[in-house]
């Protein structure tokens, strides 16, 4: 049963140890042979694959800031064990809190205002087309936070999600349920993800079924998520044969209803690794905005915090070059009694402030729900 084989690798996460799981596939790995820490998306890969290949250890792990400029930390472990998809899977206890002491930042009135100024400069600047901004709520227990039993509940509410806990270099985690999938390579075929676009879900279905109906008929939502996917394209073409395009269509994770599409190709160069592919995509303008280079600089001057690992990726890659890479998104960075939660929304020209909060407080949920909150 290998349900039963995924169900038991997320049930054994350790603190410090790596795992991700999803629909298709299940890893966990633990301690490390060696650690690759570089800026370089093709010295990441080399230098990855190179040690894969001399510890002949099955895959290596890991995760990918959002920054350029902060190296990535993957990990060759020494134990690394593999399942197929982790569902239909039955939690765990749940953890249950005590309320936390909270503190926005920025604070809803902050977001709003930077919204405002993103769509100020995207009005006047006729380069930048839309901008990513995200903003971070620090949540304070009582107690150490018990990942395990966070993984394991979220892993049970997010079927159609990337599950994660992933060790970060200054020895906290980050733990979240990505719904997007930035990467996938098997063989020679890869497979890319692209969502973008989003409206919470509704509360009753008569609500929820309007919310989706409307999302599919926003042109500001259409254009945000036309701006990611010819972007993936664009960056997978030269490394592949062929390229197949399918969407948009709709998404529902438990709190939002997203636009998807799917990329699909035939790698020219089976040389080529997920982790290069991944790097190479990075950041898509589902976490920055295009073009990168105005958009980073937009997030650096209106955001008040710095991402860290949000909005990168996570994920695991084979000496051969197969791997899943997810996007770091609907996570937190948890460290003894603190949990970070990060939340970001694509603004565009047309943008509304009041609802992009809206939308971010929703992507907040993902992670408030799996601590009852
Ligand atoms: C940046 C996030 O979501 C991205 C992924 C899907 C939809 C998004 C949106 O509609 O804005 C975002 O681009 C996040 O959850 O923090």
């Amino acid at each position: 049963m290998d349900g039963g084989r995924a169900a038991a690798l997320v049930e054994g996460y350790q603190p410090g140890s790596f795992v991700l799981a999803g629909p298709g596939v299940t890893v966990a790995a633990e301690g490390s042979r060696a650690v690759v820490a570089d800026t370089d998306p093709d010295e990441l890969a080399a230098q990855v694959t190179k040690q894969l290949v001399d510890t002949g250890a099955p895959f290596a792990v890991g995760a990918i800031p959002f920054s350029q400029d902060t190296p990535a930390h993957l990990v060759v472990p020494e134990s690394a064990r593999r399942a197929g998809g982790v569902h239909p899977y039955r939690p765990v206890e749940p953890w249950v809190p005590a309320r936390p002491e909270v503190t926005d930042v920025p604070d809803a009135a902050g977001y709003r205002r930077a919204v405002a100024a993103a769509v100020s400069a995207l009005r006047a600047d006729h380069e930048l087309r839309k901008v990513v901004l995200a903003r971070s709520s620090r949540l304070l227990f009582d107690e150490p936070v018990r990942v395990g039993a966070l993984l394991s509940g979220l892993t049970a509410t997010n079927p159609l999600g990337y599950t994660f806990a992933a060790p970060l270099p200054d020895g906290s985690t980050l733990l979240g349920a990505s719904p997007e999938l930035l990467l996938e390579r098997d063989g020679g075929r890869v497979v890319s993800n692209p969502l973008a676009g989003s409206l919470p879900r509704g509360g009753d279905p008569s609500t929820d079924r309007a919310n989706a109906a409307a999302l599919l008929a926003s042109a500001k939502n259409q254009a945000e998520h036309r701006v990611v996917v010819e972007s993936v394209v664009e960056v997978l073409r030269p490394f592949c044969r062929e390229l197949s395009v399918e969407g948009p269509s709709l998404v529902g994770t438990p709190t939002m209803w997203h636009l998807s599409t799917r990329v699909g190709g035939e790698l020219v160069d089976r040389g080529v690794s997920s982790l290069r592919l991944a790097a190479a995509l990075h950041p898509t303008p589902a976490v920055c905005g295009t073009p990168t280079w105005a958009a980073r600089a937009a997030i650096a001057e209106l955001e008040p915090f710095d991402r860290g690992f949000y909005s990168g990726a996570v994920g695991w890659c084979t000496a051969d070059g197969d791997g899943q890479w997810v996007l770091a998104i609907r996570c937190a960075q948890v460290r003894a009694n603190e949990m970070r939660l990060f939340a970001g929304a694509g603004i565009m020209p047309d943008s509304d402030p009041a609802a992009e909060l809206a939308e971010t407080e929703a992507k907040l949920r993902t992670l408030l729900q799996a601590l009852g909150l």
